[in-house]
Formats: C-alpha cells, structure tokens, sequence
C-alpha cells in the first residue's frame, strides 16, 4: 500500500514535470499518456529510462533526455558531498523552507567553479541555513573570503554553526540584512572589481538589481550564478505570468542580450545560470 501510494506521487510528480516541459495543461499530458508509450514509460518509477525532450531534426536528431528518479538518484550517488554538508542537509530537511537549499549536485558545481576559478573573494545572496555557502566556503583557500548576505536571523544562526563546526567561519563574513543593502555597501567602501565569484539564490523578483551590483563587485574573468532560472519550467510556460515568473523571465531575455557578459544556461537544479564578466 505505502509502496503503491509513493509510486503515485512519484508517477504525478513526473507527469507534472512532463507538463511543465511541454508547456501543456496536466489534463492534456494525461490524455496523450494513453497515446504515447515513451511518456507513458517515463511516467513509471520502475523505469530508469529517461524521457526523451527532443530529438528531431530540430535540435540536431541529438536526443536530449530529462530526469527520471532513478536517474537522478544515480547522479546523486555520483556526487562527493562532505559529511558535514550531509549533517546539515539533513537537519534543514527538518525546517520550514529546506526545499529552498540548492541540491548536492548543484552545491558540488559551485565548489568546483570556485576551485577552476581560483576564486580568493567570493559573495552570496540569499543563505539561508547555509548549505552552498558552507560548500564554496569549504572550497576556498585559507585565505579566501565569503560574504554571506541575509536578511533571516533564525537561518543565519544555523548557518553559522555550521561554519563553525565545519572550521570555515574564519572565512565567512556574514551580512544580516537586505541583500541588496549589504552589495551598496561593498561598493561603497570601494570594494568594486575585487571579487572573483558569486552566487545569487534570493529574492526572485530582485535577480536583475542584484545582477547589477555584482556585476560592479565581480572583476573581468569573475563569475556571476544564478539559480532558478528555470523557475519549475514556468518560465517556458506563456500561460504563466505571476510577479516571480515574470522576472526571471525577463531576467534570462536580457541576459541573452547583455553584452557584458559570457553566459551558459545550465539545467541543474532549478536551473543555473553561469555568467563570466567581460
Ligand atoms: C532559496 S533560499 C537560499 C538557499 C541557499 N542558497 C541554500 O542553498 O541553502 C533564499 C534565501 O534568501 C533570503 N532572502 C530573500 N530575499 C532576501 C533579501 N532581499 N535580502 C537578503 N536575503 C533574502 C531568504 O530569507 C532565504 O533564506
């Protein structure tokens, strides 16, 4: 029964992703189940085979593949993620507001750009409990630095007892506040062109202010993340048009178009954007 009833919540949940895909209303995507077996697969949880987004001529005849559970558990299974990450992973799904934190894949991508990078200064808006503060701060030197900007008090005391256990709080300087605030403020004290990396999780409707101030903050050659710029596939979605969605959206147009920067899309997570200043 247990077993059945998760395999239901599995089934819809990946319908719905399915749905989102296709920018189509759930009750389409359940009639054309009954007419297409390759949905009708991805739509089983005993299935690892992934569903097929595309592959006509259109994108290439190359077939590009969403997730299933299965496959995305054996990404999972792939990822090194510090024990105390783990720790704090684990103790977050326990709180309000833990589906916020990025996942370990996403986490282990941003270490690894801080590390390819280099990276000594790095920011980050929206904290939170901490988890990819924790693993950039893990992956910075000794002598790097991480501002973690917050307005949450409560999550920021977690945040901060895991810099603590982890041994990095001597790298993190934490900034309680409005984010947008606390960026003014580096600029302010003359600290622009002197950061190698940051990571944008915050407020959604705020993505390009925040883009602005970091783009002063970054040096050339530093990197710019964004996450959920895929917004749960609303953004693809024409029919979507709330506040939240239609930032991000507008967001990523714009971002196509800025010549300031290098860009790459990546469909992790939510949805990352890396962005490399010119
Ligand atoms: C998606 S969560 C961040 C998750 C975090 N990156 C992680 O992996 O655990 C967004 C956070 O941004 C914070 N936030 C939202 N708007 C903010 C603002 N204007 N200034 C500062 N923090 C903000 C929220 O309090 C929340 O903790």
């Amino acid at each position: 029964m247990a077993t059945g009833l998760a395999m239901n919540r599995c089934s819809i949940s990946v319908c719905r992703t399915a749905d989102v895909l296709l920018n189509r209303p759930t009750v389409s995507v359940v009639r054309n189940l009954k007419f297409n077996r390759r949905l009708i697969g991805i739509c089983s949880i005993a299935s690892a085979a992934p569903f097929v987004v595309a592959e006509d001529e259109k994108y290439g005849n190359k077939q590009v593949i969403s997730l299933t559970p299965r496959l995305y558990d054996y990404i999972l299974s792939n990822v090194r993620e510090p024990e105390i990450l783990k720790q704090l992973r684990e103790e977050t799904a326990k709180m309000r507001g833990s589906q916020m934190q990025v996942s370990p894949d996403q986490a282990q991508l941003l270490a690894m750009l801080v590390q390819i990078l280099g990276a000594e200064r790095c920011i980050e808006v929206g904290v939170y409990t901490g988890y990819s503060s924790l693993a950039v701060a893990l992956a910075l030197p000794e002598s790097g630095r991480l501002v973690s900007c917050e307005r949450d008090s409560n999550s920021l005391e977690v945040a901060q007892r895991y810099y603590e256990l982890a041994g990095v709080s001597h790298k993190v300087i934490v900034k309680h506040g409005l984010a947008a605030e606390s960026l003014k403020s580096l600029i302010e004290n003359g600290e622009g062109s002197s950061y190698d990396f940051a990571f944008v999780d915050a407020d959604k409707r705020m993505y390009q202010d925040y883009f602005e101030l970091l783009l002063q903050l970054v040096r050339v050659g530093g990197v710019i993340v964004l996450d959920n710029v895929l917004w749960h596939g609303r953004v693809a979605d024409p029919m979507v048009n709330d506040a939240k969605t239609i930032s991000i959206r507008n967001f990523n147009k714009n971002l196509m178009d800025d010549e300031r920067v290098s860009i790459s899309m990546v469909p992790i997570g939510d949805g990352m954007t890396i962005c490399r200043k010119r």
